[in-house]
Order: C-alpha cells, then structure tokens, then sequence
C-alpha cells in the first residue's frame, strides 16, 4: 500500500504547485487567525485554482465559528475538512462534508474511544500535545502509544521530516502523514528541497 502525504499550512501558489508535482495527495490551508500559517479566503482561492485535479484540498479550522467554516464552504469549496480543536462529533457533522478529526496525544485519552466518537470522520489525525498550541508545532510524540485497532484510518503527524518519516512509516504503517513544520524555511514558507526529500523517503519507506 502507498502511504498517502498530506503537506500542510501552506500560503503559496507556488509552493503547492511544487508540493503536487512532487507527488503530495493533499494540501493543507489553515483557516485559524492566530497560526502563522494562515491563509485568507482569497488566498486559498488562488491555491486551490492552482492546483491540478486529484489533490486533495483540506481547509482546517480549530473551534471555528460555523459560519466562518460556511464562508469557507462557499467561497473555496474544499474537498475535506479537518477540525483540529476540540469540536463535537455533532459540530464536525452539521456541514455535511467529508472531514478528518484531529487528536492531540496525551496520557489519559483513549484513543480507541475518541476514534469511535468520530465514527463517520474519513480519518483520525494524532498530533503532538503542546500545552497552549493548537497544531503545527514540530513537535513528535510517543508513536507506542497509538493503539493496533483503532476504528479509524489513521494520518500520523506531529514532527516529522525528512529524516523520522521514512521509520516513522516503518514503524506505525499509518494510511497517511501529515507535515508542516519538517518541510518549511519558516512558518508558511516551504522548502522545495524538503519537500521532494520528505515525499521521496516516504515513498522509500513504501519499497
Ligand atoms: O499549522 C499550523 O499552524 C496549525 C495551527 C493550528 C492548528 C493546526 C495547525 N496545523 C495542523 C497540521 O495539520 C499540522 O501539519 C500538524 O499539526 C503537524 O505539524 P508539524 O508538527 O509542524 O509538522
């Protein structure tokens, strides 16, 4: 099985473009005001025109006021929503899109429960738990903790680069990583060359 690659908090045409051609199955737009990352309606539009069909485009949002979420809706269309906060299974629901949940690892959360929780959810996301930080922060967590059977696919993130994927793939077979921070110059801004590495050693991981 091909691990899929999801590059994240992107803010360029250009770096989207070079993330797709290198191989990426989605790209991610943070529409969360306080990230360094985010993106304006318009500047995900321009994004997502770019971008060649049979990319995934996700919009992801931390506890955001619905309508912002339905101003999104209408104005890029995205293919997939990602809910990164501490949104209800009813709250994820109500837009009748396809979404992913995120869960952020942290002793005491059983994960195979919260995964039930979103039973209808395309996949569970498990990111790093950074007191006061949403998402985005480079940091990793203990992959032990991530149980054999959990409900949902799973889209491992959380710290990775191109140096951790290639074992991070071998070690938990996720359906999915996930990155932001391992392949950026600085917040926002990606690095071509890290890019093609970080997709070339999950593809190696793949062999
Ligand atoms: O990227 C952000 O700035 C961000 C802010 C708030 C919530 C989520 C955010 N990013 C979500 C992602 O999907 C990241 O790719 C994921 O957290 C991993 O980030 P990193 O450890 O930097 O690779």
């Amino acid at each position: 099985m091909r691990t899929r690659i999801k590059i994240c908090g992107l803010t360029r045409v250009t770096d989207a473009l070079h993330a797709a051609r290198c191989g990426a199955d989605a790209i991610g737009l943070v529409f969360y005001p306080p990230s360094p990352r985010h993106v304006t309606l318009e500047q995900a539009r321009a994004i997502g025109r770019a971008l060649p069909a049979f990319v995934t485009r996700v919009a992801l949002f931390v506890d955001a006021d619905p309508a912002q979420v339905g101003t999104v809706l209408a104005g890029l269309r995205p293919d997939l929503l990602q809910f990164h906060g501490d949104e209800s299974p009813e709250y994820c629901r109500q837009f009748g899109m396809p979404y992913i949940k995120a869960g952020r690892v942290r002793a005491g959360l059983d994960l195979v429960q919260y995964a039930a929780l979103y039973a209808d959810a395309q996949g569970l996301l498990l990111d790093a738990f950074v007191p006061g930080q949403a998402g985005g922060t480079g940091q990793s967590f203990d992959w032990a903790l991530i149980p054999e059977n959990l409900p949902l696919p799973l889209i491992l993130s959380g710290g990775l680069e191109p140096e951790n994927v290639r074992h991070a793939v071998q070690s938990v077979h996720p359906w999915a990583v996930d990155v932001s921070s391992g392949v950026e110059i600085s917040k926002g801004i990606k690095d071509a060359a890290k890019v093609v590495q970080f997709i070339q050693e999950v593809s190696n991981a793949d062999r």
